[in-house]
């Protein structure tokens, strides 16, 4: 089943690749099916000479895009992203998803705000009828006051959980924030739900990507389907 899944991210990751063409500024996402991404567009490098500029999303994803010599710039030094491919943990018939296992949500979203085309990767177990019922909405927030903002959230109806490492330790997102995992069953309208979480102060962001996948790759074992979503397109982003 691992195998099958794995195997199914890797033909997402290969298909949405064949969409970076040479010249453009390309969004990169994290997670293990982005990574498999960023590997694929490696090979495209050392093969065929694809000439791209990379905007990492983390830091895991820029150490590995500059250990295959592509070549990266901050979402900062470039005027806009030409096309943008990452992961999700779900993603609901609307084309709404959630993300942030990972912890790189804030960044995530900045860049995916920018990009013109925003592509979407997953195996097929992440395409679900509704969100919310397997994975927490992932919270990111200061580091200031975060017990108060817990409490904050938990008004709002989530059972939260403050995100820890393997050492035990809270997870510290790359901007040096922490992550409130919030679980809303059932997560009923995540445009209300979005704008609420959003309220509280220290908030910085969430992991419901709303109006960004204009292109779903659905990775399956034996190869991939692409659907065109025509989503409603979030307002903050235009
Ligand atoms: O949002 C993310 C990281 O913040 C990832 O894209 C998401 O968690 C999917 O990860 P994976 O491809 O490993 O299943």
């Amino acid at each position: 089943m691992a195998f099958e899944a794995d195997l199914a991210k890797a033909h997402a990751a290969r298909s949405a690749a064949e969409l970076v063409q040479s010249g453009m500024i390309v969004g990169l996402g994290s997670g293990s099916t982005a990574g498999l991404l960023v590997k694929r567009l490696g090979e495209r490098v050392a093969e065929e000479g694809l000439e791209f500029v990379g905007v990492p999303t983390s830091v895991s994803t820029a150490e590995l895009a500059r250990e295959l010599n592509i070549p990266l710039r901050d979402v900062d030094d470039v005027p806009a992203v030409d096309l943008n491919i990452d992961g999700a943990d779900e993603v609901d018939p609307e084309y709404r998803m959630i993300k942030g296992r990972g912890g790189a949500l804030l960044r995530e979203k900045l860049v995916a705000c920018v990009a013109s085309r925003r592509v979407t990767i997953v195996s097929p177990e992440k395409v679900v009828p509704r969100l919310g019922i397997d994975s927490p909405v992932p919270v990111e927030v200061s580091r200031l006051g975060y017990r108060h903002i817990e409490q904050r959230l938990r008004t709002l109806g989530a059972r939260t959980s403050l995100r820890r490492g393997p050492d035990g330790a809270p997870f510290v997102t790359d901007g040096g924030n922490l992550i409130i995992d919030c679980g809303f069953s059932p997560l009923a309208d995540p445009d209300t739900l979005e704008a609420g979480l959003k309220s509280v102060v220290g908030v910085f962001e969430t992991g419901l990507f709303l109006g960004l996948c204009d292109v779903l790759v659905v990775g399956r074992p034996d190869g991939a389907e692409q659907i065109v979503t025509q989503a409603r397109r979030w307002t903050g982003c235009t």
